[in-house]
């Protein structure tokens, strides 16, 4: 058995979620001495919560989900969960409870932001002991504090989504973007890159003052994060862009998808400021490199920009139709990543 230190070295080495929760699991199981442990994500889109697993140990064996399996996963209701349920609205931060064949759970939700983002659900066949709830709850806090320090580095902190750096490790790292063979790009579900700027911002920041951009800026990202999926991503570029990467998705649905965020950002009541528009150009990850790619979706919102605003673009269908000319630009004069 390793030593608890050897296991904290290891939880805290790890720079992404599903590496950390496995191994604050692993510990658990090991140090706590219990049957059964499972890390349930806490997805929350709109007004619905949903729970998924996304790592757990049954029978001594450890299994867990890749991230982009995790999207197909089936999910449950938060209700189906009453433990959890009671955990957030009593705003606990720990619950025992009796399972139905009689065996101990326990519940550990992670508030982020005042919000259970995780939670870890340990069962055992006895009641944990005063000594295995030390190790659990030493564990767990250690767990917490350390996730809270990667969210803090991965997100921006005006917007709270996800930030460029996280970006480049996600996007650029080897098999996201693939240069896979060309897909038919009408009625294959593939995955989608697009670029977002909002229109004639500066007048906004001109016009209303730094403190109303900025309220624009947040309310962007609600609007954003309540128009995608959990299993899409979205990031907040720098200033008043944002990159959304859409996945599983045919073209027609892409451009509805993007078009109905397009028209909700149109319709909605900015405070002060009133109407803002967003430009989006989008193109498809299956061919190119993430460099490329980024570039191609680029092209595609300028050519929006300059074609009037407030307009999804495709890149395929800007360059099949001539209106955009096959990129020059060499590789090696774009620094992106
Ligand atoms: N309030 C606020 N403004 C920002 C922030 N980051 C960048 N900006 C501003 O965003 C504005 C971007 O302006 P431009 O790049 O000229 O583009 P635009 O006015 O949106 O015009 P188009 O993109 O051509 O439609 C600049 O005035 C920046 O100062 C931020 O975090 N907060």
């Amino acid at each position: 058995m390793k030593p608890l230190l050897q296991h904290l070295v290891e939880i805290t080495g790890h720079r992404d979620h599903a590496r950390l929760e496995i191994s604050v699991i692993s510990a658990l199981h090991q140090l706590g001495g219990v049957k059964e442990i499972r890390a349930l994500e806490v997805v929350s889109i709109g007004e619905e919560t949903h729970i998924r697993p996304k790592a757990w140990i049954q029978d001594g064996k450890l299994h867990s989900i890749e991230e982009s399996q995790h999207a197909d996963l089936p999910r449950l209701p938060l209700a189906a969960y009453p433990a959890l349920v009671k955990c957030i609205e009593q705003r606990l931060s720990t619950l025992e409870t009796q399972g139905e064949a009689g065996e101990t759970e326990l519940w550990l939700p992670v508030w982020l932001h005042e919000k259970v983002v995780a939670c870890l659900e340990i069962r055992n066949d006895k009641a944990l002991s005063q000594d295995m709830l030390n190790v659990i709850h030493g564990i767990f806090h250690v767990y917490r504090n350390y996730q809270s320090l990667l969210d803090y580095s991965e997100r921006d902190a005006l917007t709270g989504l996800f930030n460029r750096k996280t970006f480049d490790a996600e996007f650029a790292r080897p098999g996201h973007a693939s240069g896979a063979a060309e897909a038919d790009p009408t009625d294959v579900p593939q995955h989608w890159l697009a670029v977002v700027d909002i229109d004639h911002f500066k007048q906004v920041n001109d016009r209303f003052g730094h403190l109303y951009g900025d309220e624009v800026l947040i309310l962007m990202a609600n609007l954003l994060r309540s128009s995608f999926r959990a299993q899409d991503r979205i990031f907040r570029f720098g200033g008043e862009e944002f990159v959304i990467l859409l996945r599983s998705a045919t073209l027609e649905t892409a451009r509805q998808i993007f078009n109905r965020f397009r028209a909700s950002v149109e319709a909605h009541a900015f405070p002060q400021v009133g109407r803002v528009t967003v430009s989006l150009g989008f193109v498809s990850t299956q061919r190119g490199t993430a460099v490329e790619i980024l570039g191609h979706a680029d092209q595609a919102l300028y050519y929006a920009k300059e074609h009037g605003r407030n307009q999804v673009c495709h890149y395929d269908e800007l360059i099949t139709s001539g209106q955009l000319a096959t990129p020059t630009v060499a590789v090696d004069d774009v620094e992106l990543f």
